[in-house]
């Protein structure tokens, strides 16, 4: 084979390699590819500022690359598109990227993708979204919920979401105080599965593993070991009660020793508590004092958080009363703020806790019950108002009437059993789209691992709250957990159905066969998340069992952080209000 075009010549010069047809045709005909069949070559080259020509490049040489394409027919240079190119720069772009994106699998969370193509099997330094080809997807429409207006506003899937973080360019990033800590602490023990229950059963070994361990005998052995987890950490929530409800009895018993002997000074009365205490206790002066320091940072942390803040707390306050670096600037303050937000969330996600006070003859009833989405969480840590009371300016005949719901609901009438959201090419198969590997249900079977929190897995409830917005956009979703880049926070339910007119929808499918997800009476958290130019998460599709779904990715979210999703210029085109976002390179305002 003769190479004999221009181009290929031209690299010749570029590669410094004037040998490169010959190997070219070499590695052709090794290839059995045949002498006039059209050839495609597919080269890709980094330019970059030199530093030296025997220098070995390191990762940072690299950051500033610029990326584009040279075309060799005619010497231009066309540069990638920036606005997919970072994230910074997409974000706040007021050009729209057509491109859908995938994330990529990062450090530790694997990632979707909107189409099937094999995950890097190298680990990369700033995983998350990259783009993909762009597919002929009907566009996604939130539901005008707020006003309720009719409108054709609607949101895309070809949103203009960042691809991949610019490498090299670290942003510094504060490091948590010991109050974002024992914060974080209390909402993660929050949104875990530990049972907190005052009495619980030990359950006696009934196997004998001598024998071998059958799955039935594992199984035992699994309830044991969560049985007693739950026991002890029950226990330790028992200890802190009693400890910091100890304080407020010596604080009274001091009282009552003044009382009873008025020519004590208050030193002598406090010596003669300490004196009482450590006869039953059985323990020096010296180790209670120490452990009477920490036990006053548990009564301050309830007295501030209220007791869901100290039971929650789990580990990490310990070290946080013994060495008490975080009791100043605003601690209590802080704590305060999160009071009704702390307690919606024990409330509806552990109902049980606050029996653990009964042993200290507290009998409080619960204060929020039912769905956790349910209650408002307003700001200045006032108490969490009901969901509907929030909508009463929509002016609604029958009240807000809202039903949540974890899956989707078919509308038979529309469709009847056939769901729209089977893709025929997918039906009855098992193999994810993104990973390859099998998706199975049943969580022994399964080894799609792409978003363990929503499929497959052990499902957790996603660390958010609805909150009131202080900017005038009504209720919002709030982060309580940092939620990693590439994590799946919520699939996006409502009544898949059609047909629907004048109000918002969700729109899935590929045209012609397209559905729309209607959250106007059913549906999850997904359907407070509101917009913004520079949003923190986006909305994806993903196919599990051979279904699409619509899920809402995180692109990095931080604890305390709204939720945010871009709703796209055509949702904005057709809302006659002002986006109240905030940020700097809003587009709506
Ligand atoms: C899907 S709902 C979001 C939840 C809504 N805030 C609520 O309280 O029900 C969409 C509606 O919220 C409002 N909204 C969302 N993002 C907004 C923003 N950035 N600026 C102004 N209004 C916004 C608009 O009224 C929009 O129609």
């Amino acid at each position: 084979m003769y190479i004999k075009y221009h181009p290929i010549l031209q690299l010749c010069d570029v590669l410094g390699n004037k040998d490169f047809p010959l190997q070219l045709a070499a590695a052709c005909k090794s290839a059995n590819i045949e002498q006039d069949s059209p050839l495609v070559l597919h080269i890709e080259a980094s330019l970059g500022p030199g530093r030296g020509s025997n220098r070995i490049l390191l990762e940072r040489d690299f950051a500033d690359i610029e990326k584009g394409s040279v075309d060799l027919q005619n010497g231009q240079i066309i540069p990638v598109n920036t606005t997919t190119a970072t994230a910074e720069h997409s974000d706040c772009s007021s050009e729209i990227s057509q491109d859908q994106v995938k994330l990529a699998k990062n450090n530790t969370t694997p990632g979707p993708y909107v189409e099937a193509s094999p995950p890097s099997p190298k680990r990369r330094k700033t995983g998350g979204m990259r783009p993909v080809k762009q597919t002929e997807s009907a566009p996604l429409m939130p539901e005008n919920s707020e006003d309720g207006a009719p409108s054709v506003r609607q949101v895309h899937t070809e949103t203009r979401f960042p691809q991949r973080k610019k490498l090299g360019k670290e942003v510094p990033v504060l490091e948590p105080t010991s109050v974002d800590k024992l914060i974080a602490g209390i909402w993660k023990q929050l949104f875990s599965s530990v049972q907190l229950t005052r009495f619980s059963t030990i359950p006696e070994p009934s196997f004998n593993i001598r024998t071998g361990v059958s799955g039935e005998v594992f199984q035992a052995v699994n309830i044991m070991c969560m049985k007693y987890y739950n026991q002890s950490q029950s226990s330790r929530a028992l200890e802190m009660i009693v400890q910091a409800y100890w304080i407020e009895c010596y604080e009274a018993r001091i009282a009552v020793i003044r009382l009873e002997n008025p020519n004590y000074s208050s030193t002598e009365a406090r010596m003669m508590a300490l004196k009482e205490a450590c006869a039953v206790l059985n323990w020096k002066e010296k180790d209670l004092r120490n452990r009477l320091a920490i036990w006053r940072g548990y009564k301050e942390i309830k007295d501030a958080g209220g007791w869901a803040s100290l039971i929650f707390a789990s580990t990490g306050v310990y070290r946080f009363c013994k060495y008490r670096t975080g009791f100043s600037d605003g601690f209590a303050t802080r704590l305060r703020h999160l009071r009704s937000a702390f307690e919606v969330a024990a409330d509806t996600l552990h109902s049980e806790w606050r029996d653990l006070l009964h042993v200290i003859g507290h009998d409080e009833p619960r204060r929020y019950d039912g769905h956790p989405h349910g209650w408002v969480i307003v700001p200045g840590g006032e108490s969490a108002v009901p969901l509907d009371s929030t909508y009463g300016h929509l002016k609604l005949s029958n009240g807000f009437q809202y039903e949540f719901i974890d899956e989707c609901v078919l509308d038979q009438d529309f469709f009847g059993l056939i769901d729209p959201r089977v893709i025929p090419e997918l039906d009855n198969t098992d193999i994810c789209q993104a990973c390859k590997e099998r998706q199975s249900d049943d969580i022994k079977m399964n080894q799609c691992s792409c978003f363990p929190s929503l499929f497959g897995s052990v499902r957790s409830p996603a660390p958010i709250q609805i909150f009131h917005t202080t900017s005038g956009r009504n209720n919002g979703v709030i982060a309580r957990c940092n939620i990693e880049r590439g994590t799946a926070i919520g699939e996006f339910t409502g009544l898949i159905t059609n047909g629907i007119q004048g109000v918002d929808v969700m729109v899935g499918g590929t045209r012609p066969h397209t559905y729309q997800i209607f959250q106007g009476q059913m549906g999850n958290f997904t359907r407070f998340i509101n917009h913004s130019c520079k949003p923190n998460s986006q909305f994806q599709k993903f196919y599990w069992r051979g279904k699409e779904r619509i899920l809402v990715i995180s692109k990095g979210i931080t604890a305390g952080i709204e939720i945010t999703v871009d709703y796209s210029d055509s949702y904005w085109r057709q809302l006659d209000k002002r986006c109240l976002c905030g940020e700097y390179c809003c587009r709506f305002n």
